[in-house]
């Protein structure tokens, strides 16, 4: 017997930018339109925090006591209840946005591990079906703030476009502050601090290795409305569109 796989279109696209730059309102309005799936990478990442041979590495990196908390959960049927250690993300935030070595040693570990989720959803996504799908392409994001960063851009063979967000410090530091109301003004500056700045983002993104094969897509969101960065986002959609047509 033959078996017909039918094969959607599928046209995968990475978000990039530094904190508060507007990823994720990007994405909200993303959201709205027809074919699209959007990935969070900070979202694996927190699946990956809770893998026992990460929490392990990171408590022999870490320091157990500095960097997990306990929590009761149910261990078996009957309901009894356990002790289990998580890692605590407001505490490691704190140990690593504040001390550059600390997180370059949080990163070998999480971002290989991300980087290889990725793909695997990207595997699953584009697979041949036996069912015959909808005709229309599926535009797969995945939102990356530090896709640049982990060389995901190089290393991941699943690109067709790259968006850089960009926001000046001040306005991400505003927005920021705005956002996460325990944060003190140093701690914002610092989280900011811990990226690339966006001269580099971009020069990164626009350099050939990359963009001789990737459409290199620049987001400018120094806005004070989402009305204004929402006529930007409807310009930009329709030039998605063209490409993928
Ligand atoms: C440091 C951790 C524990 C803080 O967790 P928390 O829930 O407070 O933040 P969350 O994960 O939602 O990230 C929020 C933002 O912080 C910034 N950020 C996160 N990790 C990093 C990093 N390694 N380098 C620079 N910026 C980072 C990004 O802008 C991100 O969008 C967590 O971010 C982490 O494990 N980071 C390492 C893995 C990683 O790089 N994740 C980001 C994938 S895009
Ligand atoms: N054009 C805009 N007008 C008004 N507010 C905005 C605009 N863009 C973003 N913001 C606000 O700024 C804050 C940060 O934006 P957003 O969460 O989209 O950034 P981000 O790049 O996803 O940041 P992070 O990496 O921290 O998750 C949010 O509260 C959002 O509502």
């Amino acid at each position: 017997m033959t078996h017909i796989e039918y094969k959607r279109k599928v046209r995968t696209i990475g978000i990039c930018g530094g904190i508060g730059s507007g990823k994720t309102t990007l994405c909200e309005l993303l959201r709205n339109l027809k074919n699209v799936e959007i990935i969070n990478a900070d979202s694996i990442g927190h699946h990956v925090l809770k893998e026992p041979k990460t929490i392990t590495k990171l408590c022999e990196l870490f320091g157990e006591q500095n960097i997990t908390t306990t929590n009761e959960v149910k261990v078996n049927e009957s309901e009894e209840l356990g002790i289990t250690k998580v890692i605590d993300r407001v505490k490691l935030g704190n140990i690593v946005f504040s001390d550059k070595k600390k997180m370059e040693q949080l990163n070998q570990v999480m971002w290989p591990r991300i980087g290889d989720e990725m793909v695997s959803i990207w595997k699953e996504k584009t697979k041949p079906s036996q069912t015959k799908e909808e005709e229309s392409t599926l535009f797969l994001f995945f939102e990356a703030a530090v896709l640049l960063e982990a060389q995901w851009h190089l290393q991941l063979n699943i690109w067709d476009e790259l968006w850089v967000v960009c926001a000046d410090k001040v306005k991400a530091c505003a927005r920021i502050l705005k956002r996460n109301s325990h944060l003190s003004a140093e701690q914002a500056s610092a989280r900011i601090d811990a990226q690339m700045d966006n001269e580099k983002r971009i020069a990164t993104a626009q350099d050939k290795k990359i963009s001789s094969k990737v459409h290199i897509e620049v987001i400018w969101n120094n806005f004070d409305t989402i009305k204004e960065f929402q006529d930007v986002f409807n310009d930009i959609i329709e030039k998605m569109q063209k490409r993928a047509a």
